[in-house]
């Protein structure tokens, strides 16, 4: 099958190239870049010598109508306009921004200040959270790959909400993710000196993310519920992880719920779900797809604890659009993203 990548030489783009090289059924034939158009990705990624030797194009939509499927790997603001008429000809399209996310265009335009993609093609976006939405998947034409805040928040309150254990309108996410969230790009906040040794809070209270969680949330609970949720910067390059607070309904044990987790995960090879006792770290998922959940019940605040951990740019982006075009083919899910975490 052939594919094509837009916004190639970013972080989540030449992840992408890195994983889609390991997928014995594809073969990648155009890689696109804004800027940096005729230059070789070797020139910008010498880690990949001795695998892909390919020449970085620009964009192109008649050249890109003969590929099967193209992933966009692009800041939000631009596939909106380059993925219609792409999906037009027929392009299976999975985008890694946020531009089809959301329902309301109206939320996308509140929470990501920019004009949304037309309201007929936010209709036709299935969003590609796997293990939830698997069955929507299989049929999709054009996928909204969930950011990675997302991923790990929602995989983690699934189970509870699912079974109605929690007061979803209780829930409090303290979100911490690494430097490469913020992609390959030069700005003040992402120098080593402003990162290393530090911790830092931001867009506290208006995160983008936000109405994405409380979207699927709404979905799951049929409930409408503001959630709590702040993002920090910490010094590590990969990995984001999420504790999650809520309100439990009634008395349940730790026990119970641990197992409530395993039961509706066990037939989901990339959630592993941790003894009770033992919590999830970043470096456990590193450079795989796998999202690790340790959960507690906390007898003296009567709340659920869930910590759950990505690799950003796995998991949190390329690995699930890998998986994602897996479910649409057919395919196994973890074609290609079999590797095991890289530790230390
Ligand atoms: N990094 C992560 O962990 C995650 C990222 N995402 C999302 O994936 C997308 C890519 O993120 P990431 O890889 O981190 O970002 P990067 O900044 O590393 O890469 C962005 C890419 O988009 C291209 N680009 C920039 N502006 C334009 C434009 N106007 N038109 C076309 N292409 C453009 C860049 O090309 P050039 O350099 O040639 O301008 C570059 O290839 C974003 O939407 C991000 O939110 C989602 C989940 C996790
Ligand atoms: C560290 C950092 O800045 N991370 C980014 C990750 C979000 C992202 O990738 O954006 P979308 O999923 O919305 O496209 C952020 O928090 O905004």
């Amino acid at each position: 099958m052939k594919v094509g990548i837009v916004g190639a030489n970013g972080y989540s783009g030449v992840e992408l190239i890195r994983l889609l090289q390991q997928h014995p059924y594809v073969t990648i034939e155009k890689i696109v870049s804004h800027s940096t158009h005729g230059k070789n990705i070797l020139e910008l990624y010498p880690h990949l010598y001795g695998v892909n030797e390919m020449i970085l194009e620009k964009w192109n939509l008649d050249e890109l109508s003969n590929l099967d499927f193209v992933f966009f790997a692009t800041p939000s603001g631009v596939s909106k306009d380059i993925i219609p008429p792409l999906l037009d000809k027929g392009v299976t399209c999975i985008d890694l921004s946020g531009d089809f996310r959301l329902k309301n265009a109206g939320d996308y335009e509140t929470w990501y200040k920019k004009t949304s993609a037309p309201a007929e093609y936010l209709q036709k976006a299935t969003y590609g959270l796997s293990e939830v939405y698997r069955d929507k998947i299989k049929q999709a034409k054009l996928i909204a790959n969930p950011g990675c805040f997302p991923t790990a928040t929602l995989l983690g309150l699934l189970p509870a909400l699912k079974k109605q254990i929690i007061h979803a309108n209780t829930i409090h996410v303290d979100a911490k993710t690494g430097v490469s969230g913020a992609g390959r790009n030069a700005n003040l906040t992402n120098l080593f000196t402003e990162i290393n040794e530090n911790i830092r809070a931001y867009k506290v209270g208006e995160h983008q993310h936000i109405p994405e969680i409380e979207q699927v949330i709404s979905d799951i609970s049929g409930e409408q519920v503001p959630i709590t949720f702040i993002t920090h910067l910490i010094p590590i390059n990969r990995g984001i992880m999420c504790t999650m607070y809520a309100d439990l309904v009634e008395q349940v044990t730790t026990e119970e719920v641990h197992q409530i987790y395993k039961d509706m995960y066990k037939d989901e090879m990339f959630i592993r779900i941790r003894p009770i006792g033992e919590w999830p770290t970043t470096k456990e998922v590193m450079g795989s797809n796998f999202c690790d959940i340790g959960v507690m019940v906390n007898r003296r605040t009567n709340k659920l604890i869930i910590i759950s951990v990505i690799d950003n740019l796995v998991k949190g982006a390329a690995g699930q659009a890998m998986q994602n075009m897996n479910i649409i083919n057919g395919w196994e899910e973890h074609i290609g993203l079999n590797n095991s975490p890289l530790y230390p």
